[in-house]
């Protein structure tokens, strides 16, 4: 005779995502079998970035560090960025994408190879189990031939690489947008030697591989979803050294981060605050000590809402290797050519968004 012994396990449960076309899961974890993760985002303080003692500038690096480590994203306060530059870029914006279709359509992005331009609603599908992003957006970045940018690029290029409306009604936004890039772009230096400083390293470590960054602002609108299915941006990583995300001021939060546990972490929106999150460069050369957290928005709360994330990427032409810090002994290791990942995860994006088509536009 034997005894039957009957055990009952529970269902496990998984959160999918796509990172760079690559699916990915992970098991929502509950009770007992929860994780120590985290559940809301730090707030750091950043007014110390400016200061000409290196001993603030560490101390901040601490935080952000711990802040990397752990979690992959934070708030930073105080960071010295004009808050009228910021309002009066969302302003535009937001006037941006309340022009007529056509004027918007003359810059469509699938006719550049680095998708710059005009993104319609549902064309983006970072994740493919959704009908398509419920967002429309605007993506510009490093550009020799603008003057605006008056910097050169690595490979030298003399090749446009935005497109900008030509329509006078919409004369406004170029303008906006530079100065909104400027700043970023200033901040964003600044940062980097933050990160450098958290990993023990010299400020100016990663400076020989990002003299020439790549750089992206994708300004975003989002109009609120019925559908709870719907996504506003499907579940990804991003593809840069780091992100910083000004987002507009709705009542619910939108944007979710991704823990350990399966659980979507809202970020609260904050007056005048940057969201950082680490992204995939990053984890990279902390061979995945940092975390390019995956993340998501879904805009639930009825109202219209803006975004306009930066991007700040190492030089096209540069490579990137596990820090010798985080190798382990007798492990091969291989460097990544930044441009080559870069254009990678970019197409990726691209032909999702070309998939089967209504009212979709050939790549030209
Ligand atoms: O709109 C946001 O808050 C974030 C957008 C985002 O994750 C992205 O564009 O990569
Ligand atoms: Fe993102």
């Amino acid at each position: 005779m034997s005894a039957t012994i009957t055990t009952t396990t529970e269902p496990e449960q998984y959160v999918h995502y796509h990172d760079g076309g690559v699916p990915g899961k992970r098991r929502i974890l509950t009770g007992k079998a929860a994780k120590d993760t985290f559940n809301e985002l730090p707030k750091i303080d950043f007014r110390r970035i400016y200061s000409h003692d290196i001993n603030d500038r560490k101390e901040l690096a601490r935080e952000v560090g711990a802040a990397c480590r752990d979690i992959g994203f934070f708030y930073a306060v105080n960071h010295g960025v004009d808050e009228d530059l910021l309002n009066d870029t969302f302003e535009a914006v937001r006037k941006y994408f309340d022009l007529p279709t056509d004027i918007k359509m003359e810059c469509h992005n699938q006719k550049t190879e680095k998708f710059r331009g005009y993104e319609a609603f549902l064309e983006g599908k970072l994740d493919p189990n959704t009908r398509g992003d419920l967002k429309e957006g605007f993506l510009m970045g490093e550009d020799a031939t603008d003057p605006e940018q008056n910097r050169p690029i690595t490979p030298a290029t003399a090749e446009p690489r935005n497109q900008w409306p030509s329509h006078p009604s919409a004369a406004f936004f170029r303008p906006a947008i530079y100065r909104y890039y400027n700043a970023m772009y200033d901040f964003s230096k600044r940062m980097l030697h933050i990160f450098a400083l958290a990993l023990d390293l010299p400020e100016d470590y990663f400076d020989v591989i990002t003299t020439h960054p790549m750089t992206n602002i994708r300004a975003v609108h989002y109009p609120p979803q019925e559908i709870e299915s719907d996504v506003g941006i499907g579940a990804h990583t991003d593809f840069c050294w780091f992100t910083l995300v000004c987002q507009s001021q709705t009542k619910l939060p939108a944007l979710e981060v991704l823990n350990g546990n399966g659980i979507w972490v809202p970020v609260e929106p904050a007056r005048n605050t940057f969201v950082v999150n680490v992204a995939d460069f990053l984890k990279m050369v902390t061979g995945g000590t940092w975390q390019s957290t995956v993340h998501r928005v879904r805009n639930m709360g009825g109202e219209e809402r803006y975004s306009m994330p930066f991007f700040f990427s190492p030089n096209e032409d540069g490579k990137v290797g596990v820090l010798e810090q985080f190798r382990e002994p007798g492990k091969t290791y291989e460097e990544v050519v930044v441009g080559e990942y870069f254009q990678r995860r970019l197409d990726v994006d691209r032909t999702t968004h070309l998939e089967e088509g209504e009212g979709r536009r050939p790549y030209i």
